[in-house]
């Protein structure tokens, strides 16, 4: 049996364990395996005029974007997104499809459900103090088939249950390094950057002094995704599948009133919620103009109402007067103002 890390070793890091056996590699080593498993039911497959997958909730759109879909859904059988899938490759073309399945409400895969070996990512889950894992996805992509950069609000145990993937990943405090679109965009947690192996560094110049991590994952490996880490996944081979096991963080226990410090971890937590509190206070549609607004009033240090409120808010979380300013340009400096379809 494997030997389970200390919490304080584990958490916050991402790391491979190999070989822990989660889900049974060889079962599915034939993709025919899902076919049977769902032969009944439709699922989720998104299609792609090229080979990248951007996620994007127009629920979130609270800045009423002039948004641009970058990618097709649809509910089809696992059977014609295979045949489909074939046809691509042998056609050679640009297009791609990746399968991406939320497994809850799945009774047909109860048996399935039953073989996993449950017992890492609970004792894990429970060493690290987060909830139990509540939520799987299994992902089916084509060769090519590629998922911009982007963080999730949650610990991931990543399952490689077939062929291989290649990722890299970068730490939650690269925020302003990565220029993420605004919290009012559907690509809310998406990065424009979207690929590091084709960065724009005109666009994006801070990008060159992120600290990127390359791995290859494959069948039988679980990657450890720590809670607000980038990644960026590509497959390497065609009908390459992983599963995510997802948990929750608790929040941070407040109850002893904020602390004196915050980790570089928290602020990333406290320049999103910044960004939230201007939309919430001067409309989600403004969140643009009240941004780049409050850049001039800061770089000509004028005074202004919004910068009084501004600075209340980052005088609560115990940013001291002179880092204020800086705190507020970095966040604001080349994600404002510009033609965002460009980067979805
Ligand atoms: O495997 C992929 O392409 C995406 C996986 C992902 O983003 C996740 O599990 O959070
Ligand atoms: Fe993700």
């Amino acid at each position: 049996m494997l030997d389970i890390m200390k919490p304080q070793s584990v958490a916050g890091h991402p790391l491979i364990i190999e070989g822990s056996g989660i889900i049974e590699a060889g079962k599915w080593s034939d993709v025919s395996h899902v076919q049977k498993l769902w032969k009944d039911r439709k699922v989720l497959i998104k299609k792609s005029p090229n080979s990248k997958f951007r996620y994007f909730d127009m629920k979130k759109n609270s800045g009423k974007f002039d948004f641009r879909h970058p990618v097709q859904e649809v509910q089809d059988s696992v059977a014609s997104f295979l045949e489909q899938a074939d046809k691509m490759l042998s056609e050679g073309a640009d297009e791609r499809m990746y399968l991406q399945e939320t497994l809850s409400g799945h009774s047909e895969m109860a048996e399935e459900f039953a073989s996993w070996k449950w017992e890492l990512p609970i004792r894990i889950s429970h060493a690290c103090g987060w909830g139990l894992p509540d939520s799987n996805e299994l992902f089916i992509g084509m060769q090519g088939a590629e998922t911009p950069l982007h963080f999730d609000e949650r610990e991931n145990l990543f399952f490689q249950v077939r062929g291989q993937k290649e990722i890299v990943v970068f730490p939650f405090v690269d925020y302003v390094k990565l220029y993420p679109f605004p919290t009012t965009h559907p690509c809310d947690r998406q990065s424009m950057v979207g690929s590091p192996i084709e960065a724009d560094l005109n666009a994006f110049p801070k990008f060159k002094d992120a600290s990127g991590h390359y791995a290859t994952l494959r069948a039988g490996d679980l990657l450890y995704l720590p809670y607000g880490w980038w990644h960026w996944l590509r497959n390497l081979d065609n009908m390459a599948i992983s599963v995510s096991f997802w948990s929750t963080t608790p929040a941070t226990d407040l109850s002893n009133g904020v602390p004196s410090e915050f980790s570089d971890h928290m602020l990333t937590r406290v320049r999103r919620n910044l960004e939230s509190l201007v939309a919430q206070k001067f409309g989600p549609e403004h969140l643009d103009e009240s941004m780049l607004k409050l850049q001039q009033i800061v770089r000509n240090k004028q005074d202004d109402p919004i910068l009084k409120y501004v600075r209340e808010l980052l005088a609560a979380v115990k940013i001291p007067p002179q880092k204020q300013d800086d705190f507020l340009l970095e966040i604001i400096d080349g994600r404002f103002g510009i033609d965002w379809n460009k980067y979805v």
